[in-house]
């Protein structure tokens, strides 16, 4: 793909009609749908662009609803549904003067990577129906299932314009640790020369924006998301007899009777009474799962990154930062709270049975497989400057460009 961005007055179709002066503000919008494997979202930017400088976002509308579309598998209809009340808030937010110039598109990620394909297609279909009956401008390929390599680079794009990095000196960006319900991914720009050499071939890519020229490196791990990472813990990824059986796992309250739906699927499980629960040997447990499954490179252990979605949710849930304020916190605060809750479920699990397995399935995901250190040091974040950490941000973005490019 090749992007040359082109400011200010060249495509009509998608600037507003107050666009006559390159010295004038333009305030224009755009439609993002994230439809993610826990839930879908919408994301409406309204950005301002001065003359020839890449735009401003000035503010965004964020609406979500759970479950996700994967969830209606087999009722594509209903799950269409879903997206045209998220729609609909678009609607009441946007001047409708601007409606046929602001684009809608939605991208799927891990949730509907993992389903078959038809069965994606299907979902797909509907949703592009309700855009194209929808008085907002449909682009090419509206809706689709995002690979995971562009995750990884636009929640680099969104996180890095927001704080402050994306223009000018390259050396201070920060990199991105996203972990969803299904797939997990890391980007940064490596510095180290030695990086690019030991990084595998597809990790690393290049990617323009706004006339800048970045080649990160950047891995989605399928199935190393949160919510996927409790089936595989359980042993109850692909398992067939799913109906007749209880999934037990040393990381979950040994008394513990349950059952969790997860993409459609009704699962029961428990904890087991026989071994020793706990830190310990729910850490042997996970760490089978992610040895040797991830690439690690040496510089991370160094740089900044960023860890947003389910790394501030469940950071939030055991209590190790505010919900409102985030904050910096080191890898190893991960493990301490781990360590207290195995140890006494009753007292920390209220509100959710899976705390200790996903406090010490990021914990090992951090440090067995990334290679962080104990130290390492994470920034925390949910919003920056108000706006979402995402990969919704760098989509719109991308969009834009792609729009006025190939007008
Ligand atoms: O705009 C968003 C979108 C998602 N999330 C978080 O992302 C996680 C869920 O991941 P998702 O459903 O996107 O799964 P994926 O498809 O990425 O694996 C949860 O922690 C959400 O709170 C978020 O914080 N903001
Ligand atoms: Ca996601």
């Amino acid at each position: 793909d090749v992007y040359s961005p082109q400011y200010g007055i060249e495509n009509p179709d998608i600037l507003p009609s107050r666009l006559t002066s390159v010295n004038v503000s333009n305030v224009f919008y755009g439609i993002m749908f994230d439809a993610g494997s826990t839930g879908t979202r919408i994301h409406i930017y309204s950005f301002i662009q001065k003359g020839l400088e890449p735009p401003q976002v000035d503010s965004e509308i964020f609406e979500s609803v759970k479950p996700g579309l994967s969830a209606y598998v087999d009722d594509p209809e209903q799950g269409a549904e879903t997206v045209r009340e998220l729609l609909d808030v678009a609607k009441q937010t946007i001047p409708s003067t601007h409606w046929h110039t602001t684009p809608v598109v939605l991208k799927a990620t891990a949730g509907l990577r993992l389903l078959p394909e038809q069965k994606a297609q299907a979902l797909l279909l509907e949703v592009q129906e309700l855009f194209e009956d929808s008085p907002f401008l449909v682009p090419d390929e509206c809706v689709s299932i995002m690979n995971g390599t562009y995750e990884g680079i636009l929640a680099w794009i969104t996180i890095n314009f927001l704080t402050g990095h994306l223009y000018g000196a390259n050396e201070n960006t920060v990199g991105i640790l996203d972990l969803g319900g299904a797939s997990t991914q890391i980007t940064f720009l490596p510095q180290a020369e030695g990086t690019l050499h030991a990084a595998p071939k597809d990790y690393i890519s290049s990617f323009e924006m706004f006339n800048n020229f970045y080649k990160l490196y950047t891995h989605s791990y399928l199935g190393f998301g949160l919510k996927v990472a409790r089936l595989a813990v359980l042993g109850a990824l692909d398992a067939k007899d799913v109906d007749s059986r209880r999934f037990t796992s040393s990381c979950l309250p040994p008394s513990l009777k349950a059952e969790w739906k997860f993409s459609g699927i009704n699962y029961k499980f428990g904890g087991i009474k026989e071994v020793p629960s706990g830190f310990q040997s729910c850490y042997t447990e996970i760490i089978k799962l992610i040895q040797k499954k991830l690439d690690q490179q040496d510089e991370i252990k160094r740089r900044t990154f960023y860890a947003f979605s389910y790394y501030y949710d469940r950071a939030v849930d055991a209590g190790i930062i505010d919900v409102e304020e985030g904050g910096v916190i080191r890898v190893k605060d991960f493990e301490t709270k781990a360590i207290e809750v195995c140890k006494d479920f009753n007292k920390a699990t209220k509100g959710s049975p899976f705390l200790c397995m996903d406090l010490t399935y990021i914990t090992a995901l951090l440090k067995e497989g990334f290679g962080f250190y104990d130290n390492t040091e994470l920034q925390l974040a949910k919003k920056v400057n108000n706006i979402e950490t995402s990969w919704a941000l760098g989509a719109a973005f991308h969009l834009i460009q792609s729009l006025r490019s190939t007008a």
